[in-house]
């Protein structure tokens, strides 16, 4: 397929897809088009217009014999009304929660079921950082959370159906086993589907990350919603800035979680004294999960850089490794920094007053000392 400069599109296979109207009616085309089988696992599905239009999508595809399989996560989607689940249990919908937080069985906080996954008949598959709420599709008032996901098509959306089954029907050796995750799409276009989930030994995106880092000969550009990386990433990030590659952070200026935000603040000085540049998003609240290093490899999802998504949550993202990706998304991402605000040492000396810094302080070793209560509190077995 002949590339676009401006398109999305640099395989028929892969889709760059944006939060708003391209991911929902995406979404909705899926289910309308779906013909035996459609998983979806959300962390967040709201009760709003957008997970309305969505839940309406489903029930149709239902009528039509379609199994559906929808599974939110327990602390996430904690409000999903009741009236909706059983109404959805009706229409033939299998429904559950993950790690309902009133559980006779488990208690761990930490430990969410973080991935935003889409999978129908398995070909086809969107996988990003984008929930089912108002907020990621945007209102007639308000932007829509910046964030991506890629719409994978083919042979591909096999696996990742097979592991959403897996993790419906909560069988539990084929969770841990490894699902064939790489795809050679084209002959510059190789695909890898990238699983985070510690306490079943799984790191693959947090190592992704370090190794691509730490390999980075040129340029790396992070947008980081929640970003507060532990020890590892940090090094791996001092070290590239040390060898001379341009690192570019895209940051939150607002926040639905301003406590984490001003976390995140407390590190500017010690990340510009590394000389990594920092951009903060204002336009609407920022929800990206990316990257792109040197005009080449590419990962999207649902994996912030802390400590909650390397050691507790459940996480998937896409790897790409293509030029021709990269090329079109860091182009994309360009675009972006050029509508944020720069942070420099300068602006930092004039905003930050002795009370900012004091609350970015005790919001960074709140936020830390929070991250390893609800990440490190035991897996408890309230049975045998
Ligand atoms: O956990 P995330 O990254 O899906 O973000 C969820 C939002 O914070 C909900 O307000």
């Amino acid at each position: 397929m002949p590339h676009n400069k401006n398109s999305n599109v640099v395989s028929e296979n892969i889709v760059l897809v944006r939060s708003g109207k391209d991911y929902f009616s995406r979404l909705e085309s899926i289910i309308h088009n779906s013909e035996y089988e459609i998983h979806i696992q959300v962390y967040l599905f709201e009760n709003d217009a957008t997970g309305n239009r969505i839940i309406n999508a489903l029930k149709e595809a239902a009528s039509r014999q379609v199994k559906i399989y929808l599974i939110l996560d327990g602390l996430g989607s904690f409000s999903f009304p009741l009236k909706i689940r059983n109404d959805l249990k009706q229409s033939g919908i299998n429904f559950r929660f993950f790690a309902p937080l009133f559980s006779a069985y488990t208690f761990y906080l930490g430990r969410r079921l973080h991935q935003k996954i889409v999978v129908a008949d398995s070909k086809v598959a969107l996988i990003g950082g984008i929930n089912i709420a108002d907020k990621y599709h945007g209102t007639p008032t308000e932007k829509p959370w910046l964030d991506y996901a890629v719409q994978l098509n083919g042979e591909i959306a096999k696996p990742i159906q097979e592991l959403c089954k897996a993790i419906f029907l909560k069988k539990r050796r084929l969770q841990s086993q490894k699902i064939k995750s790489v795809f050679h799409l084209q002959e510059d276009t190789l695909v890898r589907i990238l699983q985070n989930d510690w306490l079943k030994r799984k790191n693959e995106i947090s190592n992704g990350y370090i190794k691509s880092i730490s390999n980075a000969k040129e340029e790396i550009t992070i947008m980081g919603s929640y970003f507060l990386p532990g020890r590892r990433i940090t090094q791996a990030l001092k070290k590239a800035a040390k060898n001379k590659v341009r690192i570019r952070l895209i940051l939150s200026g607002i926040s639905d979680l301003p406590m984490t935000r001003r976390a995140t603040c407390y590190l500017y000085s010690k990340l510009l004294s590394y000389d990594i540049e920092l951009y903060e998003w204002n336009s609407s609240i920022l929800h990206g999960k990316t990257a792109v290093i040197d005009s080449y490899w590419t990962t999207i999802g649902s994996f912030n850089l802390n400590n909650l998504s390397s050691y507790g949550s459940i996480e998937t993202n896409v790897e790409i490794n293509s030029p021709i990706f990269a090329q079109m998304y860091q182009a994309h991402l360009n675009q972006i920094i050029a509508q944020c605000q720069k942070i420099t040492p300068q602006t930092l000396a004039i905003n930050n007053t002795i009370l900012a810094k004091f609350t970015n302080w005790i919001s960074y070793y709140s936020t830390r000392i929070i991250e390893i209560i609800v990440t490190f509190t035991p897996y408890r077995r309230f049975y045998n």
